[in-house]
C-alpha cells in the first residue's frame, strides 16, 4: 500500500540494542485507606523481546493490549512493576531515574495526535529549540541551524519556523514532531501510532521521510500500530501483543505470510481489504478478556477455534518454529490441532 520502507530490507546488523525482560506493569491494586482491595491491571505481563540496533520492529494488537504502557516505560514515562530492561548494556529505569535528560538523548517518542503535542502557544523555533536548549545545552547560533537542518530533515521550508502550530495541517504537524524527536540526535525512536490520524495519502510521505531518516541517521524505530498494512510495510520483526503478552513474534514476512498463532491470523483476517469490511475483531473485540478479572490458561483461549482443554490450563510459552528459530508463538496449537 505505501511505497516507504521504513528499515525494510535489514542491513545484516544484529547489535541488540533494547533488552526488554519479563516485564510487568500492574496498574491499580494494593487497598484503600479503609482496607477494601483495589482492583489491578496487569498490562504487561511478562513481555521479552530484543531490539537490534538499525532494525525496525512493529508492535501491533487491539486496543488495550498493552503497546502504549510499554513504549511509555521505554522513554521513562512510566516504570515496570516488574523485569528488567537494559539500553545498550545500562538499566533503563535507572537511567530513566538517575537522568532523564541522558535518556532522552538516546531514546525519543513520536505520539499519535500531532497537534495535541505541539504546544498551542510556541513558534515552531521555539518548539525545536527547547531540546537543543534542556537536552545539549547548545548556544544561540548553533540553535539557529541546527533548527534550520531540522525543518530541512523534514522537508519543510525555514519560514515556517515562527508559525504556530494551528497554522499547520495534521501531516505537516506530525513531520514537526518528528523534527523534535530528531533534534537531540536520538538512537531509538519510539513511535506511537504516528500516521493512524492522518488521511492514506499523507502517511506515505510520512513513511517515507521516516524511512529517509532512518537511512540517514542510522536510527531505530519501534513502530506501534493498530494498522497491520502500515506495521507489514515498515517492520523488520512485528511483535503481535495480545492482553499484556506476546503472541507471536518474527520476521515481518514469515508473521505476515505464515503466522502461527490464531490471534494473528485473526488480526489479518480482520484487517481491511478491497471488497472485504473489518468486522472480525471489532465483534471478537467485545470477547476480550476482562483485564481485571484475567482467565486461566491462555487468555486467548475464549476466542480460539483451536483450543484444547490445555488451553484453559496452562499459559503456553513463547516458542520458536521448528523451522525458523527467529519465528516465535506462544500457542499450544500453533501448526492447528492434531487432536
Ligand atoms: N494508568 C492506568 N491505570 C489503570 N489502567 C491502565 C492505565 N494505563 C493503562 N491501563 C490499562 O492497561 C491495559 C493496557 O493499556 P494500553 O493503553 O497500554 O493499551 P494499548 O494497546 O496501547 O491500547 P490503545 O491502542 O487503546 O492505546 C488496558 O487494560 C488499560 O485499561
Amino acid at each position: 500500500m505505501h511505497s516507504s520502507a521504513v528499515g525494510k530490507g535489514g542491513r545484516g546488523v544484529s547489535e541488540t540494542l533494547l533488552k526488554i525482560d519479563a516485564a510487568e506493569r500492574i496498574f491499580g491494586g494494593g487497598k484503600t485507606l479503609f482496607g477494601s482491595p483495589l482492583p489491578a491491571v496487569h498490562a504487561l505481563r511478562g513481555v521479552s523481546i530484543e531490539v537490534q540496533r538499525g532494525e525496525t520492529l512493529g508492535i501491533v494488537g487491539e486496543s488495550g493490549c498493552g503497546k502504549s504502557t510499554l513504549a511509555r516505560i521505554l522513554v521513562g514515562l512510566d516504570q515496570p512493576t516488574c523485569g528488567a530492561i537494559t539500553y545498550d548494556g545500562e538499566d533503563l529505569c535507572a537511567l530513566a531515574r538517575a537522568d532523564g535528560r541522558q535518556l532522552a538523548r538516546k531514546i525519543q517518542y513520536v505520539f499519535q495526535d500531532p497537534l495535541a503535542s505541539l504546544n498551542p502557544r510556541k513558534t515552531i523555533r521555539a518548539i525545536l529549540e527547547a531540546p537543543l536548549v534542556h537536552l545539549l545545552g547548545m548556544d544561540k547560533p548553533a540553535r539557529q541551524s541546527r533548527v534550520e537542518e531540522l525543518m530541512q530533515a523534514v522537508n519543510l521550508a525555514p519560514e515556517f519556523l515562527e508559525r504556530y502550530p494551528h497554522e499547520f495541517s495534521g501531516g505537516q504537524a506530525q513531520r514537526i514532531g518528528i523534527a523534535r524527536a530528531l533534534a537531540a540526535d536520538p538512537e531509538l525512536i519510539v513511535l506511537d501510532e504516528p500516521v493512524s490520524a492522518l488521511d492514506v495519502s499523507v502517511q506515505a510521505q510520512v513513511l517515507n521521510i521516516l524511512d529517509d531518516l532512518k537511512q540517514r541517521f542510522n536510527l531505530t524505530y519501534l513502530f506501534i500500530s493498530h494498522d497491520l498494512s502500515v506495521v507489514e510495510s515498515v517492520s523488520d520483526r512485528v511483535a503481535v501483543l495480545y492482553f499484556g503478552k506476546l503472541a507471536e513474534v518474527g520476521p515481518a514476512r514469515s508473521v505476515f505470510s505464515a503466522p502461527r498463532h490464531p490471534y494473528t491470523h485473526l488480526l489479518l483476517q480482520s484487517a481491511p481489504a478491497p471488497g472485504r469490511k473489518p468486522t472480525a475483531v471489532e465483534n471478537a473485540e467485545t470477547e476480550l478478556p476482562d483485564p481485571y478479572n484475567p482467565p486461566p490458561g491462555c487468555a486467548f483461549h475464549a476466542r480460539c477455534p483451536r483450543r484444547s482443554n490445555l488451553c484453559l490450563q496452562s499459559e503456553p510459552p513463547l516458542e520458536p518454529s521448528p523451522i525458523d528459530d527467529r519465528h516465535f508463538a506462544a500457542c499450544h496449537h500453533p501448526h492447528g490441532r492434531t487432536s
